[in-house]
């Protein structure tokens, strides 16, 4: 058995998905404070990162927006890793690197795959042009980062197509938004569990 594939569901925004997505056993819940119709307040965050066991990285996502602002949210939410999905350069993350977070590097791949570790990040997303729209991006012919590198497969994956992209793709682990939703923003319970059943199930397969 390899090492086990990284499961996070993003945009949660309700009790009832923060508690069925622990239950099924992600691994990271993403709460976005970036422009979105999954955005949450602070408030409503932080009630929902107070639900998250200690083992489950509650992670903020963010799009280039102001650094201070960002502190400031991920410090009155409790947040454990920040996500950051703009322009963000490597001063940028720096900054944030001594507040001791889990870094994320959310990536739209237009063109090349960007390598691994450019920003500092402790983990790369590589995710769809439009994040959350529930487009696949094409892998065709690219250059994916080497095994072993931290690195999360976005964009447009869901319960039926996640377990063949993992096969195909070798990520360290995956996130999904809209292919747990019923509609933009709501997501379902049942879909979240079904989600990360078969990338589990993905995993037994060598
Ligand atoms: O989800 C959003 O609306 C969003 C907005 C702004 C920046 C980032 C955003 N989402 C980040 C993500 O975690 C990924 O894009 C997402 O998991 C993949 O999306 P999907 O293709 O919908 O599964």
């Amino acid at each position: 058995m390899g090492t086990p594939l990284f499961v996070k569901v993003c945009g949660l925004r309700t009790e009832r998905d923060v508690d069925t997505a622990v239950e099924a056993g992600a691994d990271a819940i993403g709460f976005v404070f970036a422009e979105s119709p999954r955005r949450i307040d602070a408030g409503t965050a932080r009630r929902l990162a107070a639900r998250v066991p200690d083992g489950v990285l509650t992670v903020g996502v963010f799009r280039d927006q102001p650094l201070d602002s960002v502190r400031a949210l991920l410090g009155e939410t409790g947040m454990r890793a920040v996500q950051l999905h703009g322009h963000e350069d490597l001063a940028y993350f720096d900054a944030l690197r001594p507040d001791g977070r889990t870094l994320i590097r959310g990536v739209a791949v237009r063109g090349e795959v960007p390598r691994y570790g450019e920003r500092g990040e402790d983990v790369l997303l590589l995710d769809a042009p439009v994040p959350g729209a529930g487009e696949a991006w094409d892998r065709s012919g690219k250059q994916l980062p080497a095994p072993g590198r931290r690195w999360l497969l976005a964009g447009g994956l869901d319960p039926h197509n996640v377990a063949d992209a993992v096969r195909a793709a070798r990520p360290w682990g995956v996130d999904v938004s809209s292919g747990i939703e019923t509609s933009r923003g709501v997501k379902s319970p049942e879909l979240i569990t079904a989600f990360i059943a078969a990338a589990r199930g993905a995993e037994t397969v060598s």
